[in-house]
């Protein structure tokens, strides 16, 4: 089930799919350092339109031009097959 928090084995095999994301069963996240300011904005704004499609939304930190995503499924409490849905998909629109 998408909603059900995965095993910490469970994290770990998807983690390998993931390699630019690290985390546990409390979370998953990825650093990405765009090539400045303004890109690092669009990126967040990417991320945003998806976000709200799924109705999944990332913890976002912004810090000049790196952008950190921690992905968890706060009403299940952990990481759930979105997470690592939507950080495949995020994955996908890191550009530069
Ligand atoms: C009511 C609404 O659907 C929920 O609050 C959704 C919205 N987006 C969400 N996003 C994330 N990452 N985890 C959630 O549990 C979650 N819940």
């Amino acid at each position: 089930m998408a909603n059900t928090t995965l095993s910490a084995d469970e994290v770990t095999a998807g983690l390998a799919k993931l390699p630019e994301w690290s985390g546990d069963t409390s979370g998953i996240r990825r650093t990405v350092e765009a090539a400045s300011f303004p890109a690092a904005i669009a990126l967040v704004d990417r991320v945003a339109v998806v976000a709200e499609q799924r109705d999944h939304h990332p913890d976002i930190d912004i810090r000049w031009r790196k952008v950190t995503f921690t992905l968890s499924t706060h009403s299940a409490g952990g990481v759930t097959r979105k997470d690592l849905d939507l950080a495949s998909e995020i994955d996908t629109l890191v550009t530069d």
